[in-house]
């Protein structure tokens, strides 16, 4: 049967997509303009990751440009004792100073070269490590409403992708750049040195060269520009095609030859694009050269008239030949790299840009050490909405905590007890309203010294690539003791015990001598980590949705049997297990609608009555 048309469609534009834009519709000017700022954000980065190393490469750039200048000035005085009066050997003999001087400056500029160069790959992996160590250092501290900003996203999203790579391939860029126009400059100032009239002579043999440079690196900006959602499309079907998780679903789904046959379409679709790209670009490298070499032959006459006429001798005019065709060639590397850096310029500016909003998102120092315990929380009238949501998850909460308590937070999907439980644990920041500690009012405390204080079970717990050990303890180290006691509590022991290497094995499939767990093995894993924390205050967030019916029953005897001591927040839809708790509140569209003991909530006869006859009609 024949295959049917494929249905590829669009997606949105990436940042990759609108940052070609950009650089296809920027004008030189406009590249000019911005070039100053970024060489410097660029060295002020390479300072930062190595002050020695970016010295250097400054400085032996700039020397190996004097160094040119000075070979080129040298070249002068051979071609002028070779061109003068008299006898061949007598010539040769009187250039030999020069020429020693030409070979000194030849050799020394190869030295200072390869040193320039020794330090830039030094520079590079410096900068590599510094710029990720920045952006993980700021990630992993902002506030946790952050993550649910879609800016925040998209800007973490664009940094994250080439925070390593732009800023080094930026710096690298830069010294290019600034080294093209060191020898640039020397070249020029030569010429300036032989006779003036030999600047715009200059200009016109290299115009040619630069504008096909430029117009060049254009086509591929607009090439790729165009080629965004399709190379964006091709890795995300490389990601289905290779990554782990979808790997189960495309075997089970029979979808391998469907995906391939989407890759290859847009591969072809991409490959065309590069052809015509090779076409365009190699034609527009022709018309530069036979431009440029017009321009030559320009130069090269007017050289000849300028001897011709005596307004300069043949010896300058041999280096002033030489100096313009070092010229011709600095100034092509000179517009490739503006170019490049113009373009990779914009991603290192998003990542800068990106590193600063994280930055402002770090929470100011609070003047009060996180209290020792607590008699009583008491949240009065808090109100929350998430970044860019329409509704508020919370509105007006007013809650009670009492030491020692089990108080549990129920309502149906959506209602608000994650994020009011989350609020709590000083995850989030409240809108309005006040959450205390006694007297304490959390806004004057550390929220990550209030963190320590509490332990969270979180519903979707993360499964961490460590050891089982460290999943647990998580690199606190309390003794054995600690961890046995928390990993029995959640039956985490018994998964353990099954492992090849105990506590000691790593639970991630994707390394050597990897294990995984199941859904429920891992979540008992979580719950463990929960107590071992043993912290004024656990908050368990569905802690046995994945849990069999014998292990959700000992965790809940456990918390019934008040955890150890300790202050229990439950929030579960399993309503049998709250029957025993000290209180309990019942939300709904993010409000509290009620709140009391099991008996006094049934009495009630409204949504927890609801919903407690409900599950227990299913087991009847
Ligand atoms: N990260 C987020 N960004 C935006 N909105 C969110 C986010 N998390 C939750 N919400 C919204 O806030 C509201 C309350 O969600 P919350 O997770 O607190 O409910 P819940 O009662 O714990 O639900 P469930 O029983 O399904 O776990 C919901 O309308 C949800 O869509």
């Amino acid at each position: 049967m024949p295959d049917e048309p494929l249905e590829l469609g669009e997606i949105a534009p990436s940042d990759h997509h609108v940052h070609h834009a950009t650089m296809a519709e920027a004008g030189f000017l406009a590249i000019a303009r911005r070039l100053p700022a970024l060489i410097v954000q660029a060295f002020g980065m390479a300072w930062e990751a190595s002050p020695r190393d970016t010295v250097t490469t400054v400085l032996l750039n700039l020397l190996g440009g004097v160094v040119t200048a000075f070979g080129l000035l040298a070249t002068t005085g051979v071609l002028t004792a070779l061109f003068s009066e008299g006898p061949t050997p007598d010539r040769v003999l009187a250039a030999l100073p020069s020429l020693v001087l030409v070979g000194a400056a030849a050799v020394v500029r190869t030295l200072l070269q390869a040193g320039a160069g020794w330090a830039e790959a030094r520079l590079s992996p410096q900068i590599e490590r510094a710029s990720e160590e920045r952006l993980y250092t700021v990630t992993s501290r902002v506030e946790l409403v952050a993550f649910d900003d879609p800016e925040f996203h998209n800007g973490l999203e664009r940094a994250r992708g080439r925070a390593s790579g732009v800023a080094s391939w930026v710096v690298s860029a830069a010294v290019d750049v600034v080294t093209s126009l060191i020898s640039l400059a020397a070249a020029v100032g030569v010429l300036g040195v032989l006779h003036p009239v030999l600047i715009p002579l200059l200009l016109l043999a290299v115009l040619p060269d630069a504008w096909a440079a430029v117009r060049s690196a254009r086509q591929r900006y607009s090439t790729v520009y165009g080629l965004g959602p399709a190379r964006r499309r091709k890795w995300i079907l490389a990601e289905l095609l290779a990554d782990r998780d979808p790997a189960a679903e495309v075997r089970a789904f029979t979808m391998r030859r469907f995906l391939l046959r989407v890759y290859d379409a847009v591969a072809r679709a991409e490959q065309e694009e590069m052809l015509k790209l090779v076409r365009r670009q190699t034609l527009t490298r022709l018309a530069g050269n036979a431009l440029g070499g017009i321009g030559s032959a320009v130069v090269y006459v007017a050289l000849g008239l300028l001897l011709v006429l005596g307004a300069i001798p043949l010896a300058v005019a041999g280096t002033a030949v030489l100096a313009i065709r070092s010229s011709q060639s600095s100034l092509s590397s000179l517009m490739f790299t503006v170019n490049s850096l113009y373009e990779q310029g914009l991603y290192f500016t998003d990542f800068l840009r990106f590193c600063a909003d994280a930055e402002g998102r770090l929470i100011p120092p609070r003047p009060l050490p996180a209290p020792e315990g607590f008699d009583r929380i008491t949240a009065d009238s808090l109100t929350f909405t998430y970044p860019g949501a329409e509704e508020p998850a919370l509105r007006g909460v007013s809650v009670e905590i009492k030491r020692g308590e089990i108080v549990a937070f129920v309502g149906e999907n959506g209602s608000g007890k994650t994020t009011l439980s989350k609020i709590l644990a000083g995850l989030y920041e409240p809108d309005t309203g006040t959450v205390r500690w006694d007297a304490t009012d959390l806004r004057q405390v550390s929220p990550e010294d209030l963190r320590t204080r509490t332990a969270v079970i979180a519903q979707d717990h993360t499964r961490w690539p460590l050891t089982a050990r460290y999943n647990i303890t998580m690199g606190t180290d309390k003794g054995e003791p600690a961890l046995l006691s928390a990993a029995a509590v959640a039956g985490a022991d018994k998964v353990v015990d099954a492992l090849p290497h105990g506590y000691r094995t790593l639970l991630d499939r994707r390394f050597k001598d990897g294990h995984e767990l199941s859904g429920g093995q891992w979540q008992r894993i979580a719950v463990a980590r929960g107590f071992h924390r043993d912290a004024d205050l656990l908050i368990c967030d569905e802690p046995t949705a994945a849990l069999d019916a014998r292990a959700e029953h000992a965790l809940f005897e456990r918390i019934r049997t008040h955890a150890d001591g300790r202050t229990v927040l439950l929030i579960t839809h399993r309503l049998a297990s709250v029957r025993h708790a000290d209180r309990i509140y019942v939300l709904e569209h993010g409000e509290v609608v009620e709140q009391g003991d099991h008996e006094t909530l049934l009495a009630l006869d409204g949504l927890y009555a609801d919903l407690y006859t409900l599950q227990a009609s299913a087991y009847r």
